[in-house]
């Protein structure tokens, strides 16, 4: 018997999905219901992606300091992972943050159905349970995320590969790893398993890994890796991957000062870090007529509503930005949208904006930025001036030993207000916070100057490249 219709349907109950069906349920006393197909509730981020990724490279970088004893007159005789017990530990952490969204999901605010739902029309979906149950919905939210995807390249999908989901499980140490890729997974990944002590060989496309940061910023990162050991290979072409008797080898065309030479290595295993898709197959899109970028992502506008308006969709599933805090809000966004008078759509959170965009690579050095930068500054032709900072001339870094890295600020040119800011280097997905609030607020750089700066602080290197440009603009 179908269920009399809901409110609100959410497909997916991760980070988007459950936020939400949270918003819909506390903000509007909407009647929600919640599907999604997991053996274990609690998304990608907390299973998965974000908590899991953060608890390992945290007690690798913990373990990298120690084993950098001496540099701080130490002596420290040994310092080497146990990896069951960090494994132990990291499973002990997720299960609690992943225990806690499964008791607010199962708190009775929602009717929770524990299955995959597909399309019969764009009002109803069909369960994928033994009753094949069918729910009916006002409103419906698309959250499924993303998955892994397998390119077509030659021999990948016939040899035996990982994945992060495996990387992130693994209780014991490997050998030595192929990655294939240099994204965000691949570089973090790459810095935690060679801080296991693991052989690493990273085969990246692009002239340089993190291709969408600047080349100056992954040269950062890249000088890093390879100081630590990571055998590093960018500006490569795939050409063959095969299952050798002691585990794989990766042939691929490798270009460097523009001379191509075919290059083969080996390893025990092979990780592919080649990038995610949207989780759209099986929801039977064409019956509810949603239809998807040529990206693949689901097509939503400004509200997160899709080509049909009463059904909308977040996070990795339409992206396009798969960041958590973003699925959060375009997820709280739909449910106002959905809800509130269409006399009264509400506001989009400035968050949401590519002008604001927030984006923090986990390694060490670490890299983030937020606002514009420079690249996209200069494409959208808008007027910018830049200072930026080393590291390695300021009194906390130095004290520290943390000398890679600089931080670049980017203001306009006439009042100095703020539009981007990249830092590369320790604590920098920390630092970059202090940019957020006065990005929204419109502030510029002299705002900045008149706040206090502790001394002696890692936070105070801000303040040279904003003297600068401060110099630069009439106040
Ligand atoms: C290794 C890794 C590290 C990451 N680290 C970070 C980080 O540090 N910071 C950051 O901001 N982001 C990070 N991310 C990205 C972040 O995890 C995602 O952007 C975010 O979790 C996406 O949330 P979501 O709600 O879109 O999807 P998800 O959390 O994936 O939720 C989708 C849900 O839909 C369910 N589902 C799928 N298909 C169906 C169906 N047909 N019917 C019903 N249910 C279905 C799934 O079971 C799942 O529970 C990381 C990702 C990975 C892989
Ligand atoms: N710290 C964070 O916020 C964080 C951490 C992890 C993941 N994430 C999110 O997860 C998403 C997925 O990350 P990802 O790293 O899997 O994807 P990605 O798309 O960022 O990276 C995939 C990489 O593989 C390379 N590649 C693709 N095809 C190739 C080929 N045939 N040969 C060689 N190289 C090839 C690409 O050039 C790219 O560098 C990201 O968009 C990111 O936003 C965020």
């Amino acid at each position: 018997m179908p269920t009399k219709p809901y409110d609100l349907l959410v497909l997916g109950g991760g980070s988007a999905g459950f936020n939400a069906a949270r918003v819909a349920r506390d903000e509007f006393g909407k009647r929600v219901a919640i599907v999604d197909g997991a053996r274990e509730l609690g998304g990608l981020c907390i299973l998965r992606g974000c908590m899991p990724s953060k608890t390992l490279l945290w007690m690798t970088e913990v373990l990298h300091l120690a084993q950098k004893g001496k540099t701080f007159g130490l002596h420290i005789p040994v310092a080497r992972p146990d990896i069951r017990a960090m494994h132990a530990r990291k499973k002990k952490i997720i299960a609690e943050f992943a225990d806690y969204r499964a008791r607010a999901m199962n708190s009775g605010k929602y009717d929770l159905y524990r299955a995959n739902a597909r399309f019969i029309d764009p009002h109803t979906v069909e369960l994928n349970d033994d009753k094949r149950t069918r729910i009916s919905a006002k409103k419906i939210l698309i959250a499924t995320g993303s998955r892994v995807s397998t390119p077509p390249i030659h021999g990948l999908a016939d040899t035996p590969h990982w994945t992060s989901d495996d990387v992130l499980d693994l209780n014991f140490i490997p050998k030595s790893v192929i990655v294939l890729g240099g994204g965000i997974i691949a570089v973090e990944l790459t810095q935690y398993l060679r801080r296991l002590g693991v052989r690493v060989t990273l085969i990246q496309r692009s002239p340089n890994i993190l291709r969408d940061h600047s080349p100056e910023a992954s040269a950062v990162i890249q000088q890093a890796l390879r100081d630590e050991g990571v055998e590093l290979f960018t500006h490569t072409r795939i050409e063959k991957i095969a299952q050798t008797k002691r585990g794989v080898r990766v042939t691929f065309a490798h270009t460097h000062n523009g001379a191509t030479k075919s290059v083969a290595r080996e390893a025990a295993h092979l990780f592919n870090a080649l990038g995610r898709e949207p989780n759209t197959a099986g929801l039977n899109l064409a019956a509810a007529g949603v239809r998807l970028t040529p990206a693949g992502r689901i097509r939503a506008n400004r509200h997160q509503q899709t080509t049909t308006p009463h059904i909308y969709a977040g996070g990795d599933v339409c992206g396009p930005n798969d960041i958590v805090h973003l699925a959060i809000a375009q997820g709280e966004l739909a449910a106002r949208h959905a809800f509130l008078p269409s006399t009264r759509p509400p506001r989009i959170p400035a968050i949401l904006s590519s002008a604001h965009l927030l984006n923090v690579v986990f390694t060490d050095p670490a890299l983030a930025t937020i606002g514009l930068l420079e690249s996209q500054l200069r494409a959208k032709k808008i007027p910018f001036i830049a200072a930026s900072y080393p590291y390695n001339d300021h009194g906390k870094t130095i004290l520290m030993d943390a000398n890679a890295g600089y931080v670049k600020v980017l203001a306009d040119p006439k009042r100095g207000r703020i539009l981007g800011a990249e830092i590369v280097g320790r604590d920098a997905g920390e630092l970059i916070h202090i940019f957020s609030t006065p990005l929204i607020m419109r502030a510029t750089v002299h705002d900045m100057l008149r706040a206090p700066w502790y001394h002696p602080t890692i936070a105070e290197i801000i303040t040279y490249p904003l003297e600068e440009l401060a110099e630069k603009t009439n106040q």
